[in-house]
């Protein structure tokens, strides 16, 4: 069976025994996903892209080292919070349920996760994709066994920074409402205290002509953002735990901003040669 189709498979049994536990009807996940490509994940990693999964408290900068290494390698960045937003930007069924969920800073259920998942990945691979790098998911211990069931992750980056810095960032954050484009306005200045080192993380300030149409996710106010992080702490910490315990996680503490953490994360990863590679074929 291809995949995707056991994906939606495991989900919908997971969450109809939740359901029956709660007496709540859940969601029919989506048929009929039944394609070659999928089979490809469980290929060995020397025959096909890079399967990563970028894992880290919210406003980490996950989106921002997720896209550009896939970039760098080719493959695709899938963000399970770009596809909420998305579903919550069109007109579909779900947008006004998801709404309240994500505006409160909490987690979807894990069957609309992995159905808006599913959906992504069988676009992506009619297109010939092939690998990707996942970026908020799995974000649940259960997400973590479901993805486990059906392909093979063959690393887990963990994003480290401190939590006071984390909530200046997620405050920071603003979204061009015309290009779509992430910027940070927040100066992250901290000094050397306590056995800490400093830190400092220059804002990722817009160009002139998005200045004006800036806006502010709903889910990052004071106390949505510190919301997300108590979650975060409750349910995704353990899937770090999950990870480590099948030996798969590189531990990254982020040492400032962009100029001083790519490198940095490049040469860990062995990358280094990639990117002068691109860069001299650019
Ligand atoms: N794997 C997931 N499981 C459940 N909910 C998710 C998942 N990924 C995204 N979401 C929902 O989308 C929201 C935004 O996600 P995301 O952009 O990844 O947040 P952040 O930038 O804070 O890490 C989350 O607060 C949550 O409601």
């Amino acid at each position: 069976m291809a995949a995707v189709q056991r994906l939606l498979r495991a989900a919908a049994s997971s969450s109809s025994a939740g359901a029956a536990a709660t007496g709540r009807r859940h969601m029919t996940a989506p048929a009929g996903f039944g394609f070659a490509e999928a089979e490809r994940r469980r290929r060995p990693p020397q025959d096909r892209n890079v399967q990563w999964v970028f894992l880290g408290c919210p406003g980490v900068g996950k989106g921002t080292y997720a896209s550009r290494l896939s970039r760098l390698l080719a493959v695709p960045h899938i963000a399970t919070g770009d596809l909420v937003r998305d579903e919550l930007a069109s007109t579909g069924p779900l947008a006004a349920q998801l709404k309240e969920i994500v505006n409160q800073g909490k987690l979807v259920s894990d069957e609309i996760i992995i159905s808006l998942l599913s959906k992504r990945l069988k676009k992506g691979e009619e297109k010939g994709e092939s690998g990707f790098i996942l970026d908020g998911f799995p974000r649940t211990v259960n997400q973590a066994e479901i993805l486990d069931g059906v392909t093979d992750i063959d690393m887990v980056v963990n994003l480290k920074l401190r939590e006071d810095i984390i909530v200046q960032k997620c405050l920071g954050r603003r979204i061009c409402g015309q290009c779509g484009k992430n910027f940070n306005l927040a100066c992250i200045d901290v000094k050397a205290e306590n056995g800490l080192p400093p830190i400092y993380m220059s804002p990722l300030l817009p160009p002139k002509n998005c200045m004006s149409k800036l806006k502010t996710r709903d889910d990052d106010t004071d106390e949505v953002v510190r919301n997300r992080l108590r979650i975060y702490n409750e349910m995704s910490q353990p899937v770090e735990d999950f990870y480590q315990k099948q030996g798969k996680v590189l531990e990254f503490d982020l040492p400032g901003g962009i100029p001083e953490s790519w490198p940095k994360l490049l040469q860990v990863l062995n990358l280094e040669d990639q990117e002068e590679l691109k860069l001299a074929t650019a």
